[in-house]
């Protein structure tokens, strides 16, 4: 990725989107801390990068990468838990804070029930519900998510969305998360991020940047924008490729 200038507006719900191999997660990781660009800078809520304790990085920006495999047998409420990490002072039990963070996270997902399943008996949306859980007991104004529903069913789908969405606009969180599903991603989003070959091809609000044009040229197919009657937002349409439909 290269020549990337892009600023995710505070109290946000931004949704990276983009072919596979785009740069979503890479721009993600950067982002996060998680990788270091070779040349430029991030900064958060103001403050560069560099300029943050792993400590209080941790204390602002929770992620949950898209390769989620968990491979050893935790307890689902223990990973939950680990989202109080970087608050924890040595020799010191969790405090309330602490336990009433994790129930409120548990009780919002419905993982309370997964409290002691070990997460490796768990199913896919499950374990990202268990995950999401952990992001939310971090308490952090930033949230980066890469594909944080991939697994989930249409419900838990629309649930996870709508939670994210409702704590961008009491302005308690910022939220960048990367997705595959446009559609999904509009009903929720103020923002869209399109990425094309490491690069930001268009970013702004969904109005700005949810054109025919711009798709065709983003996913490399014809694109039809089309307001189902009942929804606020608009729907995208993408016609197969007549060589290769059949
Ligand atoms: N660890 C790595 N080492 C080298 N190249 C990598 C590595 N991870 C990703 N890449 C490459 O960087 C580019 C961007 O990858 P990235 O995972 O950010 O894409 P993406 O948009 O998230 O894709 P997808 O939609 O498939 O998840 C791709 O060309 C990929 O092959």
């Amino acid at each position: 990725m290269d020549n990337i200038s892009l600023e995710i507006p505070r109290h946000s719900f931004t949704v990276i989107l983009g072919a596979n191999g785009s740069g979503k997660s890479t721009l993600l990781s950067v982002a996060s801390g998680v990788l270091k660009p070779f040349s430029g800078h991030v900064e958060i809520l103001g403050k560069p990068l560099d300029y943050y304790s792993r400590r209080e990085l941790a204390r602002t920006v929770s992620v949950l990468p898209q390769d989620t495999s968990v491979r050893f047998p935790f307890k689902c409420g223990d990973i939950v838990r680990m989202g109080r990490y970087p608050y924890k002072r040595r020799f010191h039990l969790p405090s309330t804070r602490d336990r009433e963070a994790v129930e409120r996270a548990m009780s919002i997902t419905d993982t309370a029930p997964l409290v002691d399943r070990l997460i490796t008996h768990t199913s896919g949306g499950e374990k990202q519900r268990v995950l999401i859980a952990r992001v939310l007991a971090q308490e952090t104004p930033l949230i980066m998510l890469d594909e944080p529903t991939s697994a989930m069913d249409v419900k838990w789908s629309l649930r996870v969305l709508a939670i994210m969405k409702g704590l961008c606009s009491k302005g308690l969180k910022t939220v960048l998360v990367v997705m595959h599903d446009i559609n999904t991603a509009v009903q929720f989003c103020t923002h869209l991020v399109f990425l094309k070959k490491g690069r930001v091809f268009a970013s702004g609000t969904v109005d700005e940047v949810l054109k025919p044009e711009i798709l065709e040229q983003v996913y490399e197919a014809p694109a039809s924008i089309y307001r189902p009657p009942g929804f606020v937002r608009p729907q995208v349409i993408f016609s197969p490729d007549p060589d290769t439909a059949g």
